[in-house]
């Protein structure tokens, strides 16, 4: 994979450094650990509130607000997203147009001769939605050169615009936009489609979903409150994440790669500049490498050699591998395990009118995010007394 990794689509190399310095580091990990638990703990609190009126949840929606309050908490210290659907939150609505807009098929990749005109008016909606998110930015970058005091310690957008000082020459407040666009497209819808499919997967594997949460009520306790902490003493939970990104990669085709040189891969030339798209969908579900391949079995995991999805086991790469492998993955790692495991603890899950079926509708929409094509709308019970 290292040598299949021109950057196509990331601005900045050394932005992608910063990331690994100061986001994504343990220590960065271990100090925003308080705003995930906050961040989940509101979810949780939403999701009652629904429970006492017995409604449903479209679960990747509410997990969309937490993965993106979680994020523009770490750049910004503050919230960008609201569970409440009455409420404009500007920048929400343009990250789920520009996810939806992506996500069409574009006459132009089929046609490039006619991609000047924008026939679906694809590139124009784009840049409607990602002009609303560079205004945002600015907006936060001129509070902060205007008014000190609105500096937030510790914040990663105080780094960058520190940063952006002592580096002036080679990096600029542009590319700081670019750098938060990205982590906004990439680290929200993943993280909350990985937290719909499992629970999709678990609604009909009652089973496996009662496992998962005797597991919980074991390390956690009955009525206890679900910690960061718990998740490594939560192997089937981990499990059944591996088990979903392996069945239901977010980036089925990773991102597009591109030969910095002509590389041999199994006796294939690949020429250099071809543009290359790894698909993780296919791997995780190829026959020859797994058993009972299109079965949802956490248990796989438990048994046997160890797989990880850190890019080192190329049966299971959701994240991809190489110079190019996620930066996210460490705080998805952490975000997606605590989502599904305060959302399994706190709440029994059942249908608007009974319970799911074993044949729920599980059909994909491909896309650049593996969307359920059916979102899932679940009726949360209150399980625990104190929740
Ligand atoms: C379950 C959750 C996630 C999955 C499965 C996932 C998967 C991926 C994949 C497959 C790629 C492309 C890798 C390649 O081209 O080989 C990627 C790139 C990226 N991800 Fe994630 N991701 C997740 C969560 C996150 C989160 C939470 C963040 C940030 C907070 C994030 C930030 C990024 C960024 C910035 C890139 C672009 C990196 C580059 O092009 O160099 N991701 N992710």
């Amino acid at each position: 994979m290292d040598r299949l990794c021109v950057c196509t689509y990331v601005p900045h190399r050394l932005l992608r450094k910063i990331s690994a310095t100061h986001m994504f580091s343990p220590q960065c990990l271990d100090a925003t650990k308080t705003v995930r638990m906050k961040k989940v703990n509101e979810l949780v609190t939403f999701i009652s509130e629904i429970c006492e009126r017995g409604e449903s949840v479209n679960i990747a929606r509410a997990s969309f607000v937490t993965s993106l309050n979680l994020i523009s908490n770490t750049l910004f210290s503050t919230d960008l997203g609201s569970y409440d659907p009455r409420t404009s939150m500007e920048l929400q609505e343009s990250v789920v147009r520009i996810m939806e807009t992506i996500g069409k098929p574009n006459l132009a990749n089929y046609f490039p001769l006619i991609g000047f005109i924008d026939v679906q008016g694809i590139r124009k909606e784009m840049k409607v939605c990602s002009d609303v998110l560079f205004q945002v930015f600015q907006g936060f970058i001129d509070a902060r050169n205007n008014d000190k005091s609105s500096r937030s310690e510790g914040d990663l957008l105080d780094s960058l615009m520190d940063l952006v000082k002592e580096n002036g020459s080679e990096l600029n407040v542009n590319d700081i936009k670019h750098f938060l666009y990205d982590l906004f497209l990439a680290g929200t819808d993943t993280n909350s489609t990985t937290v719909e499919w499992a629970m999709a997967e678990l609604l009909r594997n009652p089973k496996t979903m009662a496992k998962a949460q005797a597991e919980m009520d074991d390390v956690v306790g009955p009525n206890g409150v679900v910690q960061e902490s718990h998740i490594s003493d939560l192997p089937y939970l981990q499990a059944l994440v591996k088990e979903t990104l392996r069945l239901h990669p977010p980036g089925p085709l990773l991102g597009p790669h591109k030969a910095e040189t002509n590389v041999e891969v199994l006796g294939f030339l690949v020429p250099k500049n071809a543009q290359v798209l790894v698909n993780a969908w296919y791997i995780g579900r190829d026959s020859s490498v797994w058993e009972n391949s299109e079965q949802f079995e956490p248990e796989r995991f438990l048994v046997g050699r160890e797989i990880d999805v850190k890019g080192r086991d190329f049966e299971l790469i959701p994240f991809g591998a190489g110079r190019r492998i996620c930066p996210g993955m460490s705080v998805a790692m952490k975000t997606v395990p605590l989502i599904l495991a305060s959302l399994l603890h706190s709440f029994q899950w059942k249908r608007q009118n009974g319970v799911f079926p074993e044949d729920l509708n599980m059909d994909e929409s491909f896309g650049v995010t593996l969307h359920k094509t059916n979102p899932l709308c679940a009726v949360p019970v209150k399980k625990r007394v104190n929740g």
